[in-house]
């Protein structure tokens, strides 16, 4: 089985070093210092349990590397429109693309049903580059729950969390994606089949759509802006109007607003990945956080005003950083 990272930083980095050092046939799309970095020491990848340098295949050309079994996104959701064409080379008559993306995934409407069957959305996909582009039939959706970190070139440090859930879009047990979670589940990874792949992206979105521009517009660790009383309430306001949209849509929450936001402030005093970006000087991932549930409040009729003043608020803090284009 041949599996492709695209865009190996943090998470593609670490998923990339566990594939590589259990032998799986796994090859990595990166640039700049980092690629570098790969290429001529090996990746090394920091854990709790200690350090290892893995040799990795590695390239910024895809067509260095030829047709895949399974294409890896782990592109921030901004830089996945933009190098779709780059990703050609990699993609076979049976290839599958897996979306591990945060936010609101491009093919949300792919194979859903009911009346807004093959909506597309225009935050987290403009012009339809990856629906026209891959085609919605080769998507398998993915949650990303571990946290990482490229520390220097080629170095990545695992913080916490092995998990990476899977799901088809319409919920089937299907063969690619059982076969992609014995490798990652031979790799030392958690990788389980959910039949509801929507109603995991909406738990973790809960808290990227409200915590992350919130501590970027506060600078506020997780466990403050989650405690402090003010913080604490226009997550949840965001959270609520997100929940509003989400059951229109069919999904079901397994746990409710406070204990997601108690979840949060358990993390402890975590910078959410806005605030590091914001810190950093990189663009913020606003669009698929945070534009991409204003977009599907559109979509269901369903009022945002909590979640569209901050977003007004932390589009304009990104802008005036140069981190974002309002
Ligand atoms: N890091 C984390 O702890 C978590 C991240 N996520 C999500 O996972 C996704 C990936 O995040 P993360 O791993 O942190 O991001 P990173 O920025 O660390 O990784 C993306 C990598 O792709 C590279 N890249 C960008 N464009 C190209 C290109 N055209 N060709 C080759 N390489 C390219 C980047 O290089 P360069 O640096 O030069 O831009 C970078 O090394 C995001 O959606 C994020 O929200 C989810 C859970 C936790
Ligand atoms: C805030 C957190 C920890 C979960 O919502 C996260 O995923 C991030 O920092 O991007």
């Amino acid at each position: 089985m041949k599996i492709c990272i695209f865009g190996a930083g943090a998470i593609g980095g670490y998923m990339g070093a566990k594939l590589a050092q259990a032998g799986a046939d796994v090859s990595l799309v990166a640039r700049g210092p980092h690629l570098k970095a790969m290429r001529e020491n090996g990746l090394r990848l920091i854990e709790e349990s200690g350090e290892t340098t893995v040799k990795v295949t590695a390239s910024d050309n895809a067509a260095d590397l030829g047709p895949q079994d399974y294409v890896i996104v782990t592109l921030k959701a901004h830089s996945v429109p933009p190098v779709v064409p780059k990703m050609r080379p990699l993609i076979g008559d049976n290839t599958t693309i897996v979306s591990g993306v945060n936010g609101v995934p491009w093919w949300y409407f792919h194979k859903i049903g009911g009346p807004l069957e093959g909506t597309r959305l225009e935050t987290v996909d403009p012009g339809n580059a990856q629906w026209d582009g891959f085609g919605p039939d080769r998507v398998l959706g993915c949650v990303v729950y571990p946290a990482a970190e490229v520390i220097a070139p080629g170095v990545v440090k695992h913080i916490e969390g092995n998990r990476f859930s899977l799901g088809e879009p319409d919920g089937s047990k299907s063969e690619r994606a059982l076969a992609l979670s014995k490798a990652l589940s031979a790799a030392g990874l958690k990788a389980p089949v959910r039949p509801k792949i929507r109603d995991e992206i909406w738990v973790k979105l809960w808290g990227n759509l409200s915590f992350n521009p919130i501590s970027a517009l506060t600078h506020a660790t997780l466990d403050v802006l989650c405690t402090d009383p003010g913080t604490r309430e226009v997550a949840r306001n965001m959270m609520l109007e997100a929940q509003a949209i989400a059951e229109k849509l069919g999904v079901k929450f397994p746990i409710d607003v406070d204990r997601r936001i108690q979840g949060g402030a358990d993390v402890g005093a975590h910078r959410t990945s806005m605030l590091q970006d914001l810190d950093q000087g990189r663009p913020m991932e606003i669009d698929a956080l945070v534009g991409s549930v204003k977009e599907l409040g559109r979509v269901t009729e369903t009022p945002t005003p909590t979640i569209d003043t901050v977003l007004a608020l932390v589009a304009l803090r990104g802008n005036i950083a140069g981190l974002y284009d309002t």
